[in-house]
């Protein structure tokens, strides 16, 4: 976390020169009262007057100096927030494929909302408190010190006492917070995965069901938090029970000089001004200091996530591919007991098409994931253009994949096409027609946002949008899995014959319904899982 504290750097110690400033004020400010009650017992009109402006004028110093600590102590904990959350989601991004669904949604979102944001308020924001309420009791304590040695030494005894109370706990603190954020990402994970099946739950109407287990992991989470929030409490109360006892204890002590006459009215008035001063930050410093021990394990545990390697240990990207990829003997299974591919050889040349079918569950899609470098082999290679697949660290620059399910951004048609790139609108909507989306190919269209993942589109329409996206990337090689899924006779008529027209890259077509007559349009169609 000193990463994003070094970034804000001019912030931080801005906030630290002002809080200096106005904690000088707020002292000095107290024997200017003290100067006005004796002055005015004493019946000195004109030195009550000056002693009066001056304090008026070091109260007004002091706000103001305490406002230039508060905004640059915000543009702090907002700054640091910022990079935090632009590194949490980067690091989500940076991840490979197959790391990334290792955890479910929820995960990383109870990662960038609620660990991120406990992290925020217990310790971007403590920090520059932190150094607020020291430099307070540092002063207050000189200033007291300056007034009457024995009152400060009272003081700081007695008042320091309750700092030790988080310390004492510390353990069982970082505990509850640590289960807190647990529960919180479990039930967020639980919430995404319900929400993502959320047709699946109207049309069986389990709603009363789901409710149920969203009531059980979400108690778990609440229970947690109650027992994060009430050891807190706890440690408050020791705490502002103890200060106060040594509060009236200190009061008594300066009652006792003014009564022997070692202090004057005025002294007594500045010593119960310095330790209502003290009091109150020496309460929030114990409370500050729990949240910044109790944060620690998160932001040990963040720090851990953000500094774990993007996955690949592979460091070369590859280049465009212009022969062949070459699968020579491979063997692979996702576990050790079942191979799913064995012994499989085929090649695929470049500017050739090629359909991959069989059963389900045979290892269509497994086949074309080894390509995309999800996996390692088994057992033999699978090299491009005669260089082994496995010196590459990804495969996306040269290659393209459709899948089944239609994935559309909450965004223009455009850029869902585009992919943020210049593509010219005459090409846009030249490939819109060829793949009959006639009605989306002008500019009112193009710039119409998309609903959260197409919901405005027919389930063939946001398919075909996705493949016109692939068709613009215009990479050499273009995989498509299982295109012609969930459309209808003539739409998928149409598209197998765009498939076919194709030229210029090579295709890898995983289907099981391509239609039989036009198979011999292919330049090669391998089977898989045939007995
Ligand atoms: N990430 C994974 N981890 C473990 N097993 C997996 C994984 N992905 C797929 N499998 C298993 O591998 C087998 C082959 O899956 P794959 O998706 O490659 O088949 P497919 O031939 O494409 O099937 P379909 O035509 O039904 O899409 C299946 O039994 C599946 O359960």
């Amino acid at each position: 976390m000193q990463k994003y504290q070094r970034k804000n750097s001019a912030c931080y110690i801005g906030a630290l020169v002002f809080v200096l400033i106005s904690t000088v004020f707020a002292v000095i400010l107290q024997f200017f009262k003290g100067g006005v009650l004796d002055y005015a017992i004493a019946g000195d009109i004109t030195a009550t007057i000056q002693n009066g402006g001056l304090l008026i004028g070091f109260i007004l110093g002091e706000v103001l100096f305490y406002y230039c600590y508060k905004r640059l102590s915000a543009r702090f904990s907002v700054g640091c927030m910022r990079l935090l959350k632009h590194d949490i989601f980067e690091r989500i991004l940076r991840q490979d494929y197959v790391t990334y669904k290792e955890q479910q949604q929820g995960a990383y979102v109870a990662k960038y909302t609620n660990e991120a944001d406990m992290i925020n308020s217990r310790y971007f924001q403590m920090l520059p408190l932190f150094w607020e309420i020291l430099l307070k009791i540092v002063f207050v304590s000189l200033a007291l010190f300056i007034l009457d040695w024995r009152i400060a030494l009272i003081t700081l005894l007695l008042l320091t006492t309750p700092l030790y109370i988080p310390k004492l706990i510390e353990k069982r603190l970082q505990e509850a917070q640590t289960e807190y954020l647990k529960a919180v990402e479990d039930n967020l994970a639980k919430v995404s995965d319900w929400l993502s099946g959320f047709e699946i739950i109207k049309n069986f109407s389990i709603e009363q069901q789901i409710l149920l287990r969203f009531d059980q992991s979400n108690t778990w989470a609440m229970d947690k938090l109650l027992r994060d929030t009430v050891l807190g409490a706890a440690a408050q109360l020791i705490t502002t029970l103890i200060s106060y006892l040594s509060y009236f204890i200190v009061l008594a002590c300066s009652a006792w000089l003014v009564l022997s006459g070692a202090f004057s009215a005025g002294d007594f008035f500045v010593a119960i001004g310095m330790i209502d001063q003290l009091s109150y930050p020496l309460i929030s410093l114990a409370e500050i200091i729990r949240q910044l021990i109790a944060v620690k394990p998160s932001c040990a545990a963040m720090a851990q996530f953000l500094s774990q390697s993007d996955g690949g240990t592979h460091s070369k990207s590859l280049p465009c591919i212009q022969k062949e990829i070459c699968y020579d003997g491979v063997s692979f299974g996702y576990t050790s007991d079942r191979l799913l591919l064995q012994n499989f050889s085929f090649t695929a040349q470049m500017g050739r098409k090629y359909l991959i079918k069989g059963p389900s569950g045979c290892g269509k899609t497994t086949a074309v994931n080894l390509l995309l470098r999800y996996y390692d082999v088994t057992s033999g290679r699978i090299t491009l253009d005669g260089l082994p697949i496995s010196q590459y660290s990804d495969t996306y620059s040269a290659m393209t994949v459709v899948r089944q399910e239609a994935v559309l951004f909450h965004d223009t048609l455009r850029n869902n096409l585009t992919m943020y790139r210049d593509v010219g609108d005459d090409m846009l909507m030249e490939t819109l027609k060829s793949l009959g989306l006639d009605r989306f190919a002008n500019l009112q269209s193009l710039d119409a946002v998309i609903t959260e993942n197409g919901a405005n589109l027919s389930g063939g329409e946001k398919k075909r949008i996705c493949l016109a996206r692939a068709l613009l990337r215009d990479t050499s090689v273009l995989i498509l899995d299982e295109p012609l899924a969930n459309l209808d006779e003539n739409t998928a008529k149409r598209i197998e014959d765009l498939l076919l027209s194709i030229s210029g890259k090579l295709l890898l077509v995983v289907s099981h319904q391509f239609t039989e007559e036009k198979l011999h349009l292919f330049d090669g169609v391998v089977t898989l899982g045939a007995q």
